[in-house]
């Protein structure tokens, strides 16, 4: 009955937990101290502490309280002296078992942490094995979890003396209790003062509940750890995010969404390193079905523009406003279903076409799913497939091509009709033929929306409205591709490197 209650309960708190995370914002998860592996991690082993709170102490709390009450009853009604000594051993019975448990599971404890380590250093690798093989470093990587490896070994050694050690001694303190229970046993016999029957029915009462007893004071360490794993979920439960990304009743939403978007003044920094400024004032509109480009070095912050206007973080000071909204006044799921985002590395999740599609509308129908496919041009190769939209494209998208990929993170951009679409550098990480074809795409996507492109190859954004040139974290100059080579200054040298670049 407990188990079963304690595994709703345990179910539950997986349930909370993850819902959780999914609600935190982006800066939470910037932050090392709660980073990914860490909260999964704690997903997974957090709920199983609290899960033995239920499972095993309560049980063997229940257990333990009936057999003392059953055994001291038993024993004072066949002899109250040989109870009383009984009694009196049961304390050190009980601390033996308790140091045996708490040591072997204090160095369990350990093991465990020092393999963590170790199966980190191993899936990262194997998780990077294309990279890892054509760097020819597998004999490194090899070398790197063997000394991961050599600390869990450490560890376990130091169990096996510990454990080994402790339980030795537990196990003598033990005996030692019987020898001078029944050495007093057999001396009451000797005077008569007892039966053997009494002192063997006193001796078994007892000793069970000892046992049981043990059994608890086993169980009592996952107790302290279940409060500790609960405090923590429960922390994380109630965790009141800045931004929530779940949050579908609070905040509002224009009647009608054109895709405007204005960033005024703003000043950003990434909550993990507060002092260090990434944005700097910047100031700049896309107007309704207008193309905007972002330009500028490595590092100067367009990428965290992009991240602004879809409110993965907040501004320290100015605002972003999109549709005449401040974004912190919209309902923050509103505001992302009003955009789409296509960036360099495409996403897709290990399932078929057509779900990593519906993911940009769910419940979109057939039909709209292939029409946002030859829209990213690549519904003739998704035809041509024995299971057509029923392929699954392996985990990441593993299956598939790079600008495959792209295509089908294009197709589920396009599917939501947005009039408001994100490109960052959304061609960049491809050869020069598949970039070709998804440039084809991208340019016939922007029409009739607002598109915010940041690019690298400046001839993909000379047609642009408006170019914004970025120099760490401020706008220095903006206009269009005339304008801009005109005034000769940091866009124009960026397109004479470009084009020597080319020639060379
Ligand atoms: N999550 C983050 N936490 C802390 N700092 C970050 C984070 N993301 C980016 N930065 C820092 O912010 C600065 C701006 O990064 P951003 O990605 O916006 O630049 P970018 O102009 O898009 O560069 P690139 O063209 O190389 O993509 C960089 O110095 C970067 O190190």
């Amino acid at each position: 009955m407990f188990g079963i209650a304690s595994e709703k309960l345990t179910r539950r708190l997986r349930y909370l937990s993850f819902k959780a995370m999914l609600r935190q914002e982006a800066g939470y998860f910037d932050d090392e101290r709660h980073g990914t592996g860490a909260l999964t991690a704690q997903l997974a082993t957090e709920a199983e502490d609290v899960n033995k709170v239920g499972s095993l102490v309560i049980p063997s709390f229940i257990t333990a309280l009936a057999a003392i009450a059953a055994g001291v009853a038993i024993g004072f009604a066949s002899d109250w002296r040989l109870t009383l000594i009984v009694i009196g051993c049961l304390p050190f019975m009980v601390l033996s078992e308790y140091a045996q448990a708490k040591a072997s599971e204090g160095t369990a404890h350990g093991v465990s942490k020092a393999h963590q380590e170790s199966g980190k250093a191993a899936a990262e690798t194997i998780a990077s094995i294309k990279t890892v093989a054509s760097l020819t470093r597998e004999h490194t990587f090899i070398a790197i979890f063997n000394e991961a490896n050599s600390s869990p070994h450490a560890e376990a050694m130091r169990s096996v003396y510990v454990t080994g050690i402790s339980y030795g001694l537990s196990q003598a303190a033990n005996l030692l209790i019987y020898a001078l229970v029944f050495y007093a046993g057999s001396r009451f016999i000797i005077k008569d003062m007892v039966s053997t029957e009494d002192l063997f029915r006193v001796m078994f009462a007892l000793m069970f509940s000892a046992y049981s007893l043990g059994m608890l004071a086993q169980n009592a360490s996952n107790y302290s750890n279940g409060v500790v794993s609960a405090t923590k979920i429960y922390n994380l439960i109630e965790r009141q995010p800045v931004i929530d990304g779940t949050n579908d009743t609070d905040g509002q939403a224009p009647e009608k969404f054109f895709g405007n978007v204005e960033l005024r003044d703003v000043e950003f920094a990434y909550p993990i390193r507060p002092n260090a400024k990434i944005l700097k004032g910047v100031s700049f509109d896309a107007k309704a079905g207008q193309t905007v480009a972002l330009v500028g070095g490595s590092g100067s912050g367009k990428s965290t523009t992009i991240a602004l206007i879809q409110r993965l973080y907040d501004v320290l000071a100015g605002s972003t406003v999109v549709e005449n909204i401040d974004v912190r006044d919209w309902n923050i799921r509103q505001l992302r279903d009003s955009m789409s985002i296509v960036s360099q590395e495409p996403i897709l999740f290990g399932m078929s076409i057509e779900e990593n599609i519906l993911y940009g509308k769910p419940g979109a129908t057939h039909q709209e799913i292939e029409q946002a496919a030859k829209d990213a041009n690549i519904y003739d190769f998704i035809r041509n497939l024995p299971d057509g939209f029923a392929t699954a494209v392996g985990q990441k998208g593993g299956q598939l091509s790079g600008g495959q990929k792209q295509r089908i993170a294009i197709a589920r951009a396009m599917i939501r009709n947005p009039k408001l679409l994100l490109l960052d550098e959304a061609t960049s990480a491809l050869d020069s033929k598949s970039e070709r074809v998804v440039q084809e795409v991208l340019d016939k996507a922007k029409q009739g929306r607002t598109t915010i492109t940041i690019a690298h190859r400046l001839s993909t954004i000379q047609d642009s409205d408006v170019i914004i040139v970025f120099q760490r974290g401020a706008i220095c100059e903006q206009g269009t591709h005339d304008e801009l080579l005109q005034r000769n200054g940091v866009y124009a040298e960026l397109v004479r490197q470009q084009s020597l670049e080319v020639t060379h």
